[in-house]
C-alpha cells in the first residue's frame, strides 16, 4: 500500500518506519525542515531504542521517504495518516491548529480516491469535522474515508510497541474503511477493536485516563504508607497479585509526566465540561499528581530546613527512561524549585540534556557523566529510573557527595540495601532512613 504520514514526531516516525518495515511504501511528510533534512540523511530527530536501525534499513531499501513537499506525499497515497501534535490550550482543551491544517493540507493535494486516518488523540466529534473540511475542499472527484486509529505506543518502547500492541483500535463509518485498515495491519498479529469513530476517539482518552487514575491511586496510597508506618512497594506486589488490579502501573513515584498523560487528562475533564459533565475523579487525579510532582522538593525542605546555597544533583532529566522527551518531566519541576529555595542544581542525564537545555537554559548545570553530577553535592534527587541510575552502586554515593543524602523519586534501592551504608536515604511510600550523625561521618 502507498501510504503518506502527516508529522514525524515520535508516533508519525515510528508508524512510518515500522510500516516500511512490513513492506508498504511510505512517504513521511513534515512541516519541520529541519527534521526533514536530519531523517533524509538516515538521522532520527528523537532518540526511540532501534528506531535508528530500521530507519537506515528501510530508506536503503527504498521504501521510507521523507518530504516536506505535499503534493509528493498526499497525491498518490492509499492512506493518510494525520499524527501531528494535539498539544493543550491555556484551558486544558487539545489545540487542534494541526491536526486542521494538515486536514487542509491533505484536501487540496489528494487526486484520488483515498481513506484519511487520524492517530493523533482528538477530543470525540473531531474525525467528523475532519472529514467535513476535507470534502469542503477535496476535488470533486476523488472519494474520502476518514478513520479513527488512535496510537497507544509508550516513548522508550514504540518499536516494540507497534509490533506487538495489546489491540489495535479501529473506528470507522462503514466497512470499507474498515477493511482496507484491517488488512494493514493483519500481518501484525494484534488483536482489532472495530467500532465507530466516536467510540474509538473515546477508547484513546479514556485509556489514558484510566492508567493516570491507576498511578495517582497508587501514589496516595503511598502518601497514606508513609504516614502509617507502612511498606507501598510490599502494598502494591500485594494488591497486585489480584490479578483483578494487576501488578503494572502501581509503581508510586513523583507522578506521571510526558507528553500524553498530563495533556490528555485534561483534555478529556474538558471534554466532559462541554456536555455538562463534571469529571470529579478525573480532577482529582490530575490534583494529587501536581502533588506528587513537587514532593520531593517539600520533603528535602522538611530535612535541611532551608536548601539555600545548597548544591543539588538531580538525576535524570526525562519523563521516562529509554526516551530524551522532556516534556511535562517532574524533573523540569524539580528544578524550578530548587532554584526557587535558592540551591544550585547540576543534573544528569544520558540523553536528555539537550532537551532539557532547550527548557531550563542556563539556569542550572548539566552533565552526560553521573560521577560529575554527584561530586561535592549536597543532596541527590533521583527523578527518573534510569539503568544506571538505579544500578549506580550505593558507594559512589558516599565516595563523591559532601554527606550523601539522596531524596529518591522512584524507589530505584531496596531500603534493606541502603541500610549498610551511612546515607540519609527518603524516597515514596517507605520509611526515612536518617544518619542522624551523617554529617560527621566518612562512608
Ligand atoms: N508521543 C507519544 O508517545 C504518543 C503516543 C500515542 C499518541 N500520541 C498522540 O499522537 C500525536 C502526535 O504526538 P507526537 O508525540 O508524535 O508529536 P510530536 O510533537 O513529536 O510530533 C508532531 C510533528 O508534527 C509536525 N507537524 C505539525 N503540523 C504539521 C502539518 N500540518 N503537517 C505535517 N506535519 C506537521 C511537527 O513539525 C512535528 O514534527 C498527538 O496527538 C499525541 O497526543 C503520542
Ligand atoms: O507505574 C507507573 C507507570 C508510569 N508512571 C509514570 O507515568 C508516565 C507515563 O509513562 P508511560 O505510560 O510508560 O509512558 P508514555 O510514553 O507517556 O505512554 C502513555 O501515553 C501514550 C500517549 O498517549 C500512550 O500511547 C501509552 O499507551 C501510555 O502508556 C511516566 O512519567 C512514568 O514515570 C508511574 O509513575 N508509575
Amino acid at each position: 500500500m502507498k501510504i503518506a504520514i502527516a508529522g514525524t514526531g515520535y508516533v508519525g516516525l515510528v508508524t512510518g518506519v515500522c510500516l516500511s518495515e512490513i513492506g508498504h511504501d511510505v512517504t513521511c511528510m513534515d512541516t519541520n525542515q529541519q527534521r526533514m533534512d536530519t531523517l533524509q540523511k538516515g538521522i532520527p530527530p528523537i532518540y526511540e531504542p532501534g528506531l535508528e536501525e530500521l530507519l537506515r534499513k528501510n530508506m536503503a531499501q527504498g521504501r521510507l521517504y521523507f518530504t516536506v513537499d505535499p503534493k509528493q506525499a498526499y497525491s498518490n497515497a492509499d492512506m493518510i495518516m494525520i499524527a501531528v501534535g494535539t498539544p493543550e490550550n491555556e484551558d486544558g482543551s487539545a489545540d487542534l491548529t494541526y491536526v486542521e491544517q494538515a486536514a487542509e493540507t491533505i484536501a487540496r493535494h489528494i487526486q484520488k480516491d483515498v481513506v484519511v486516518v487520524t492517530k493523533s488523540t482528538v477530543p470525540v466529534g473531531t474525525n467528523e469535522k475532519i472529514k467535513q473540511m476535507i470534502e469542503r475542499i477535496k476535488p470533486a472527484n476523488v472519494h474520502v474515508e476518514v478513520a479513527s486509529n488512535p496510537e497507544f505506543l509508550r516513548e522508550g518502547s514504540a518499536i516494540y510497541d507497534t509490533f506487538h500492541g495489546d489491540r489495535i483500535v479501529i473506528g470507522t463509518e462503514n466497512d470499507k474503511a474498515a477493511e482496507v485498515l484491517e488488512e494493514l495491519y493483519r500481518p501484525l498479529g494484534i488483536p482489532i477493536v472495530k467500532t465507530d469513530i466516536r467510540s474509538a476517539e473515546m477508547i484513546k482518552y479514556a485509556s489514558n485516563a484510566f492508567l493516570a487514575t491507576k498511578i495517582s491511586f497508587i501514589n496516595e496510597i503511598a502518601n497514606i504508607c508513609e504516614k502509617v508506618g507502612a511498606n507501598i512497594d510490599d502494598v502494591a506486589y500485594g494488591i497486585g497479585l489480584d490479578e483483578r488490579i494487576g501488578l503494572r502501573f502501581l509503581q508510586a513515584g513523583i507522578g506521571y509526566g510526558g507528553s500524553c498523560f498530563p495533556k490528555d487528562t485534561k483534555a478529556l475533564v474538558q471534554l466532559a465540561g462541554n456536555v455538562q459533565h463534571q469529571f470529579e475523579l478525573l480532577e482529582a487525579v490530575i490534583k494529587v499528581n501536581n502533588y506528587q510532582q513537587s514532593l520531593l522538593v517539600q520533603k528535602a525542605k522538611k530535612f535541611f530546613g532551608s536548601l539555600y546555597g545548597k548544591r543539588a544533583a538531580l538525576l535524570g532529566l526525562s519523563f521516562k527512561p529509554n526516551t530524551d522527551d522532556v516534556r511535562e518531566a517532574a524533573s523540569l519541576v524539580i528544578a524550578r524549585q530548587l532554584l526557587q529555595e535558592g540551591a544550585s542544581v547540576i543534573a544528569y542525564d544520558p540523553i536528555a540534556v539537550p532537551n532539557a537545555r532547550r527548557l531550563l537554559g542556563s539556569m542550572i548545570d548539566y552533565t552526560e557523566q553521573i560521577e560529575t553530577a554527584l561530586v561535592r553535592a549536597d543532596m541527590a534527587f533521583i527523578a527518573t529510573e534510569w539503568d544506571m541510575i538505579k544500578t549506580l552502586p550505593l558507594q559512589q554515593y558516599c565516595d563523591l557527595m559532601n554527606n550523601p543524602v539522596i531524596f529518591d523519586g522512584r524507589n530505584c534501592y531496596s531500603l534493606n540495601e541502603v541500610q549498610s551504608y551511612p546515607i540519609t536515604y527518603i524516597s515514596i511510600g517507605r520509611k526515612e532512613i536518617i544518619q542522624k550523625e551523617s554529617v560527621d561521618l566518612n562512608c
